[in-house]
C-alpha cells in the first residue's frame, strides 16, 4: 500500500466490515472511474468480521501520513469513528447529509469520512463522498482550533 508523492493527492485508502462491504464494493469502483488509486484495507465479503480491525488499519494509515485521506464505512459508521478518532491527527467525520460532509472539510479539516452503510444509500454516499473530495480547509480561526485537538 505504498504510495509515490505525485499520486498521494489523487489516493485514498478505504475500509469496511461485512455491514458496508456492498457499499465499500460501489464506492471503490466510483472513486477509480473518477481516476483515484484506491487502496482497500479490506474486508472483503459480506462474512462477520470486527469493525475495529479495519477501522485501524484505514486510520493507522492516515495518522502516519500514508495516506491524507480515508473512507471508512460500517452499520452505522459509530463504531469506525469510535476508532479511528483514537488516532492521532486523524479528523474522522461520521456524515449522512451533504452539509456536514462539506463542513467537516472546511471548518474541521477532516481526513477520514465515515458513512454508515445501513443509513445512506448508494445515490447519496457517492454524493457525500464527492462533496467531501471536492471541499478544501477554510485555515484561518480554524487551523488553530484543529491544532488544539492533538496539542
Ligand atoms: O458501528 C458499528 C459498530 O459499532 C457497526 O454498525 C457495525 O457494522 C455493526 O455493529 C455490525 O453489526 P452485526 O449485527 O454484527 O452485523
Amino acid at each position: 500500500m505504498r504510495v509515490n508523492k505525485m499520486d498521494k493527492y489523487k489516493s485514498i485508502i478505504i475500509g469496511s466490515d461485512h455491514a458496508a462491504y456492498e457499499l465499500k464494493e460501489k464506492i471503490k469502483a466510483y472513486l477509480i472511474d473518477k481516476g483515484y488509486l484506491v487502496a482497500d484495507a479490506g474486508t472483503q465479503s459480506e462474512a462477520s468480521v470486527n469493525y475495529v480491525t479495519y477501522g485501524k488499519k484505514v486510520a493507522k494509515a492516515v495518522s502516519n501520513g500514508q495516506y491524507l485521506k480515508g473512507i471508512l464505512l460500517c452499520g452505522t459508521g459509530l463504531g469506525m469513528s469510535m476508532v479511528a478518532n483514537r488516532f492521532a491527527n486523524v479528523r474522522a467525520a461520521l456524515c449522512s447529509d451533504i452539509f456536514s460532509a462539506k463542513m467537516s472539510r472546511v471548518h474541521n479539516d477532516s481526513n477520514i469520512l465515515v458513512i454508515g452503510g445501513r443509513i445512506v444509500g448508494d445515490v447519496l454516499a457517492f454524493e457525500l463522498v464527492q462533496t467531501w473530495l471536492d471541499t478544501g480547509f477554510e485555515g484561518g480561526r480554524h487551523l488553530e482550533r484543529i491544532q488544539a485537538i492533538d496539542n
